[in-house]
C-alpha cells in the first residue's frame, strides 16, 4: 500500500510514502532533457522536459513510481490490485503503456491539469515492459501548485477526477474515499464540546480528543482518512526545513513499522521509502526504512541538460550523530 500527499507552504511539495514487501531496484532516477525516451506506440521524445523521481531502470529505461518534472509536475503510481483494467493491444495508432505514463506525461506536460487531460485521451496499452516484469495494477496521483487529480483506469474506461483534499492511497476506488471523509466531517484538532450530555461533567482528560474515532490502522481507508486529517490540520512555517520537516512528518502518520502489516504470503509491508519533493526547485528529499535520516538529490541545471540517465543509489545506513558533552 501507499500513501501520496500534496502540501503547500510558500512552495509546493509532493511526494508519498511506498510500501512494499520486497524492494524493486528503487533509487533516485534524473531523467535529462536530451536522453531518448522511446515508446511503443508514440514517437520518441529527443528533447523533453527533465523528471526526477523514484525508479527502476530496466535496460537503460526509467520505470518510475514517482517523479517530478521541470514545470513541477508530480505524477505517482499507487497499487489499484483488482481495480485496474489495461485493455489489451488493438493495434491503435496512438496509447501508452502503464510504466510509460510517467516518462511521457512528465517529459511533456507543463500543468497538472494537461497531464490530466491526457490521460483521458490517450489509450492505455496492457503490455508489459519485459516478460518477466508484470503489468502493475496501479492508479495515480497527479498534482502542480495549482491542484491535484486522480486517474483511475477502469475496465469501463479511464476515469480522471479533480483532488480537492490533496491525498491518494489505494483500494477501493477514489469516489469511495471521498464519500467516506463524510464519516468523519465532526472530528477536529480542537478539544470537542460536550455535545452527548452537556448536564454531565465530562471534561476532557487529556489533549487531542477532538480526533477520537480517527481510525488508526494501516487499511487504505484509514491512511486516506487519516493523512487527510493530518494533511487539512498541518501547521508549519513556510521555510524549506520547516516544510520539508513537516511533510515526513505527515508521511510518518501513515507509514508502517514491520511487523504491522502482514501479506497473505507471509511477508511484511513496510514503508521501504518515503520522499518529499519541491515541485518549484525539483530538490527530491527521501528517507528509507532503515536510515531516518533526510538524504537528498538536487535537480541541477547541469544534471537537467545531459543526455545520460543519472542513477542515485539509496542510501540505506543510518548514521547516529554522538554528543560530545
Ligand atoms: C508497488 C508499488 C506501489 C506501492 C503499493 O501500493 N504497494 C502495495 C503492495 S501490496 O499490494 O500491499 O502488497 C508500485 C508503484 C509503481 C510500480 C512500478 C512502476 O509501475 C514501474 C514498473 C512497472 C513494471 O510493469 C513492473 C515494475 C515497476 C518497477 C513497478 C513495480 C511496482 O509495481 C511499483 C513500484
Amino acid at each position: 500500500m501507499c500513501t501520496s500527499m500534496v502540501l503547500t507552504t510558500r512552495d509546493t511539495y509532493v511526494g508519498r510514502n511506498l510500501d512494499l514487501e520486497d524492494a524493486f531496484g528503487e533509487r533516485v532516477v534524473i531523467t535529462p532533457r536530451a536522453f531518448p525516451l522511446a515508446f511503443r506506440r508514440m514517437p520518441t521524445l529527443e528533447r523533453h522536459q527533465a523528471i526526477i523521481g523514484m525508479a527502476s531502470v530496466a535496460g537503460d529505461y526509467p520505470l518510475y513510481a514517482e517523479g517530478v518534472n521541470e514545470s513541477g509536475v508530480y505524477m505517482a503510481g499507487l497499487n489499484f490490485p483488482g481495480n485496474a483494467y489495461y485493455p489489451p493491444d488493438r493495434g491503435e495508432e496512438k496509447a501508452l503503456a502503464p510504466w510509460e505514463l510517467i516518462p511521457f506525461l512528465l517529459g511533456t506536460c507543463e500543468t497538472a491539469e494537461a497531464a490530466a487531460e491526457q490521460m483521458k485521451r490517450i489509450p492505455l496499452l496492457g503490455v508489459p515492459f519485459q516478460p518477466n516484469l508484470p503489468l502493475a495494477p496501479l492508479h495515480w496521483h497527479i498534482a502542480d501548485k495549482h491542484g491535484a487529480f486522480v486517474a483511475e483506469p477502469m475496465a469501463d474506461g479511464i476515469k480522471v477526477y479533480p483532488d480537492p483534499v490533496g491525498v491518494l492511497t489505494n483500494n477501493p476506488p477514489f469516489p469511495f474515499h471521498r464519500t467516506n471523509l463524510v464519516q468523519y466531517r465532526g472530528l477536529s484538532a480542537a478539544q470537542p464540546d460536550n455535545c452527548l450530555d452537556p448536564s454531565l461533567d465530562l471534561p476532557p482528560f487529556g489533549q487531542g480528543m477532538g480526533a477520537v474515532g480517527l481510525p488508526g490502522d494501516w487499511s487504505p481507508a484509514s491512511r486516506y482518512v487519516r493523512s487527510a486529517f493530518c494533511k487539512r490540520n498541518s501547521a508549519c512555517d513556510s521555510s524549506e526545513e520547516s516544510s520539508v520537516s513537516q511533510f515526513f512528518h505527515l508521511l510518518d502518520t501513515v507509514a508502517m513499522p514491520r511487523g504491522a502489516v502482514r501479506t497473505p504470503e507471509g511477508k511484511w509491508d513496510i514503508t521501504r521509502y518515503s520522499c518529499c519533493i519541491n515541485t518549484d526547485t525539483g530538490t527530491y528529499y527521501y528517507k528509507t526504512y532503515d536510515n531516518c535520516a533526510l538524504t537528498a538529490v538536487a535537480l541541477t541545471e547541469e544534471r537537467r541538460a545531459g543526455d545520460k540517465l543519472l542513477e542515485f543509489p539509496l542510501d540505506t545506513k543510518l548514521r547516529i550523530t554522538w554528543q560530545e558533552g
